[in-house]
C-alpha cells in the first residue's frame, strides 16, 4: 500500500514555496474577508472547530488536500478500518475503532470467532460493573468491594484516567475508582493509605503483562493485601486485563477474572477495550457504551465526509502545515475546562508516541519535520506560566484551545470569566501588539517620553500565532468519545501524510530494555557497555541505598 514517499508529491514543493510567503502574512488580515469565520470552521458530531485563526487560506488548503490525494489517504483510511496490517514493523492490524462498531461490522472485519470474543469481553465487563454497583462483588472477608485500584501505565492508564476525570457528573456513587501508574513508592504508599484491603479490588491492566512499573506496583498491592488478609484466599481481589493470559494466571489472577486484549489494539488507543474497565466501573457500563457510540459517530464522519469538510483530516493538515512547512515545532493544548486537565498529558502519549518518528515506511529519513512537541495545561493556569513565552519569545507556538460553552458547576460567573480568558488568549496571540501601539498605551498612561521609549520594546508582542478553537457544550460520554476519536484520527492522518508507522514505539522499548540492564547492574551484574556517567551515577545510588 505504500506507493510513494512523502516528498515525491509535487504539492510538497508547492507548499514549501508557499510557506516562505505565508510566514510573513498577517493572520488578522484574513479577516478582511467577512466570511472568514464561516469558511474556516465546521461542525461534526456536536463538536465545533474554528480554524479561522490559522495562517492559511483556500490556496494552501487546496495544496494540502492535493497532497492528501497523492498520499492515497482515502485508501489508507479504508485499509485501517478494513483490518490491513498497517503496523508493518510489528505486523499487526490497527483496529481499536472496531471495538466501538456494531457487531455486524466486527464480524465482517474480524470474523465470527473474534467478534464473539469481543462480545464475551463486553459481557464480562458489564457483569462486573453491575455486580460492583449492586454491592454484590464481595472481598474475601465477605464485605462488599467499595474501592477499585487500577494499576497500569501509558496506554493502560491515560485514556481511562482522562475520561473518568472528564465525566465526573456521571460517576456512580457506589464504588470509587483510583489509579496507580507511577512506579514511585511514594505514589503507592499514598494510594494504599486511603484504602481498606478488605473492600479493595485491584485491576491489573497490562497488554503485555511485562511492564516493569505495572508488575512491581501489582506485586506491592498483592503484598499489602496478603499482609492484612492473612489466612484468606485473596484471589478474588484481583482482576486482570491483558493479552498475555498465561502471565496473568502465573501472577495469581483467576482465569475467570481475566479480560482479554488483542494485538490489533495499540496500547495508547486501548481505552475502548477492556482497558476501559475502571472507567466503565466509574461511570457505569451504559455510559461507557455511550462513549464508544460517540467515537463510532466520529469514525463514520471520518470515513465518509469529503476531506475538505472532514474534521480529523482538516486538523491533521493544519498541524502539518504548521510543523512541516511553517516550521512551528510545538503544539500547546489548552483546555479551558477543569475536567479536561489530564488531557494534555494523555495527548502527549497519543500524539508523540505515535508520530515522534523520522523514518518512513521504506526505512528512509523523512525530509519534513514530523510530530510537534505537545504540551499544555488547563486554562487559566497556563496563562500564568508558559504562555508568556507564547506571547513574546521568538518561538511561534500553535495552540488548540478547547472550551466548553456550559459550566460543569453552579458558579456560572466563573465560567463566563474562564471562557472570556480563552477567547482573549487566542485573539491576543494572533493580533499581538506593535511598537506603535505599545508607545500609544504608555503615553496614555502618562509616562514621560523617555520612559515610553525605554519601555515600549518590552511591551511589543509579535502576534501571528495560529490557533484552533474547539468548542462544545459540556461533555457527555458520547461527546467525549467523539472528541477522543477526533484526535486519534488526526494523528493517524498525519502519520499517513508523513509516510510513517504511527503504531509502533521502538524508542520506548529501548528505555525499557536499558531499564532492565541497569537494574541488573544495581543487583551486582557488571556491564561495561554503560558510559562512565551512568556507571558513576549507579555507584552514587548504591552508596546510599537503604
Ligand atoms: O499495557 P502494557 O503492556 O503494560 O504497556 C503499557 C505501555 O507501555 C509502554 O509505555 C508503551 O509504549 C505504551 O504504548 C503502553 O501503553
Amino acid at each position: 500500500m505504500h506507493s510513494q514517499t512523502t516528498t515525491q508529491s509535487e504539492h510538497v514543493n508547492t507548499l514549501h514555496d508557499k510557506a516562505n510567503q505565508y510566514l510573513t502574512h498577517s493572520i488578522s488580515d484574513y479577516f478582511n474577508n467577512s466570511l472568514r469565520f464561516e469558511q474556516f470552521s465546521l461542525n461534526a458530531c456536536n463538536i465545533f472547530l474554528d480554524y479561522s485563526k490559522q495562517n492559511l487560506d483556500e490556496n494552501v488548503m487546496q495544496s494540502l488536500l492535493g497532497w492528501a490525494d497523492d498520499m492515497q489517504l482515502n485508501t489508507a483510511i479504508k485499509g485501517m478500518f478494513g483490518g490491513e496490517r498497517i503496523n508493518h514493523t510489528e505486523d499487526r492490524a490497527v483496529l481499536h475503532s472496531i471495538l466501538r462498531a456494531p457487531a455486524d461490522k466486527q464480524k465482517s472485519v474480524l470474523g465470527e470467532q473474534v467478534a464473539n470474543e469481543i462480545a464475551g469481553a463486553n459481557q464480562q465487563m458489564k457483569e462486573l460493573c453491575q455486580k460492583l454497583h449492586k454491592g454484590e462483588y464481595l472481598g474475601c472477608t465477605g464485605n462488599a468491594i467499595t474501592d477499585v485500584v487500577a494499576i497500569g501505565i501509558g496506554g493502560s492508564y491515560y485514556g481511562a484516567k482522562v475520561a473518568q476525570e472528564s465525566l465526573k457528573a456521571f460517576h456512580q456513587q457506589s464504588v470509587k475508582v483510583h489509579y496507580l501508574a507511577n512506579i514511585d513508592g511514594s505514589a503507592v504508599a499514598e494510594k494504599l493509605a486511603l484504602l481498606n484491603p478488605e473492600t479493595t479490588l485491584v485491576i491489573i491492566i497490562s497488554k503485555t503483562f511485562s511492564t516493569q512499573e505495572t508488575l512491581l506496583n501489582a506485586k506491592s498491592a498483592r503484598s499489602w493485601l496478603a499482609s492484612y488478609l492473612t489466612n484468606y484466599d485473596i484471589s478474588d481481589h484481583f482482576v486482570a486485563v491483558s493479552s498475555n493470559i498465561t502471565k496473568a494466571i502465573e501472577f495469581g489472577v483467576k482465569e475467570t477474572n481475566i479480560l482479554p486484549m488483542w494485538d490489533w489494539v495499540g496500547g495508547r488507543f486501548s481505552v475502548w477495550s477492556a482497558v476501559g474497565l475502571p472507567l466503565a466501573i466509574a461511570i457505569g457500563y451504559k455510559n461507557f457504551e455511550q462513549m464508544r457510540a460517540g467515537a463510532f459517530q466520529m469514525d463514520e464522519h471520518f470515513q465518509n465526509a469529503p476531506f475538505a469538510e472532514n474534521m480529523p483530516v482538516l486538523m491533521a493538515l493544519i498541524g502539518i502545515w504548521n510543523s512541516s512547512f511553517l516550521g512551528y515545532n510545538s503544539l500547546a493544548v489548552l483546555p479551558y475546562d477543569h475536567s479536561l486537565r489530564a488531557f494534555p498529558g494523555y495527548l502527549q502519549q497519543v500524539d508523540m508516541e505515535s508520530n515522534g518518528k523520522r523514518i518512513n515506511h521504506f526505512g528512509d529519513e523523512i525530509k519534513l519535520t514530523t510530530a510537534p512537541i505537545v504540551f499544555g495545561q488547563e486554562g487559566t493556569n497556563g496563562q500564568h506560566a508558559f504562555m508568556q513565552l507564547m506571547h513574546q519569545s521568538n518561538e511561534i507556538v500553535p495552540a488548540d484551545f478547547i472550551v466548553s460553552l456550559t459550566s460543569n458547576s453552579d458558579y456560572h460567573h466563573h465560567h463566563t470569566m474562564l471562557v472570556a480568558n480563552c477567547f482573549a488568549q487566542s485573539e491576543a496571540l494572533m493580533v499581538g501588539k506593535t511598537l506603535k501601539q505599545a508607545k500609544a498605551n504608555l503615553t496614555e498612561q502618562g509616562l514621560s517620553a523617555n520612559d515610553v521609549e525605554r519601555l515600549a520594546p518590552h511591551k511589543v508582542m509579535p502576534g501571528n500565532s495560529p490557533s484552533n478553537t474547539i468548542v462544545f457544550d459540556h461533555f457527555t460520554p458520547k461527546r467525549l468519545g467523539a472528541f477522543l476519536a477526533l484526535y486519534e484520527h488526526k494523528i493517524f492522518v498525519q502519520g499517513v501524510m508523513w509516510g510513517l508507522n504511527s503504531f509502533d514505539q521502538w524508542g520506548v522499548e529501548l528505555g525499557k530494555e536499558l531499564g532492565t540492564s541497569i537494574l541488573a547492574v544495581m543487583g551486582g551484574e557488571s556491564n561495561d557497555t554503560l558510559s562512565s556517567s551512568t556507571q558513576n551515577l549507579i555507584s552514587k545510588y548504591l552508596d546510599k541505598r537503604q
